[in-house]
């Protein structure tokens, strides 16, 4: 589906990201690990094209329609084509409703192309409830099914999610992981999942690859993953 090879990109001098290769399956979910300031944010900006990358090649592969370079695509016809984000900040608009938000993000894509509300208040019943709440007044637990919410209305093909973990207690954690692990064995998404928590991606990912000071230092299937050399890298360089 998606396929970077040899990506670089730079922040001004800082070489940030260095010759990262990896691909992203349909069905498959890809846990992206790493300590904070290794370059998962980085990457996931450069598929999404809010970041332009240096060198390398990311390309884009549909049954029945020849291999696109990403590169020269702007960020919102990426969406388009069937790659949507959720970031960090889980950005929605706080002064509009449940509703009203994922109306908005349906208009990225072309109508035809979006989930109906039926199919997405199925997959969060707790928003079909808060429908007419304002963004702003949800718990952030919420908000962040909002913001997953408005990225599935458009039907991606590709979903990369950014420590969607971060601050979140176990229960929402739980109910998270089941809901990728969803999406990816039974609406054959594929999942870029950008994370520092090692128990959840052993838990939710098909697979891994491991971002060191922005090198892609190991990667593989989910299972070797016990392997020492990973918990090693996994663990705050203080300690090494
Ligand atoms: N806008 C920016 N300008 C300059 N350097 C940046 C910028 N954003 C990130 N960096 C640097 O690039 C490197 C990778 O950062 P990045 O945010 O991609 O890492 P990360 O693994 O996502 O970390 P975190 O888990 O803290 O979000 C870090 O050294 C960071 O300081």
């Amino acid at each position: 589906m998606l396929s970077l090879r040899a990506v670089n990109h730079y922040y001004g001098n800082q070489h940030s990201l260095w010759d990262v290769d990896l691909d992203l399956l349909p069905g498959k979910c890809t846990g992206v690990l790493g300590l904070p300031g290794m370059g998962k944010t980085t990457l996931a900006n450069c598929i999404i094209g809010n970041l332009p990358i240096e060198s390398g090649t990311m390309f884009w592969h549909q049954a029945g329609a020849p291999p696109r370079d990403l590169g020269p695509i702007p960020a919102a016809n990426r969406i388009a084509l069937g790659i949507n984000y959720v970031s960090q900040e889980r950005r929605i608009f706080s002064q509009l409703t449940v509703e009203e938000n994922l109306h908005i993000a349906r208009q990225a894509v072309g109508e035809s192309e979006t989930m109906n509300s039926c199919d997405i208040y199925r997959l969060f019943p707790q928003l079909f409830v808060l429908r007419q709440a304002k963004g702003g007044t949800l718990s952030e637990d919420n908000q962040h099914q909002l913001a997953l919410a408005s990225a599935l209305v458009t039907r991606p093909r590709l979903l990369i999610l950014d420590e969607p973990t971060r601050g979140s207690g176990q229960a929402y954690i739980h109910k998270l992981g089941n809901l990728i692990v969803r999406l990816s064995q039974e609406l054959g998404i594929a999942i870029m999942l950008a994370e520092q928590s090692l128990p959840f991606i052993r838990r939710v990912a098909d697979c891994y690859c491991l971002l060191h000071r922005g090198r892609n230092v190991a990667q593989g299937q989910i299972t070797p993953f016990g392997d020492p050399l990973i918990n090693g890298w996994a663990t705050p360089e203080i300690k090494r």
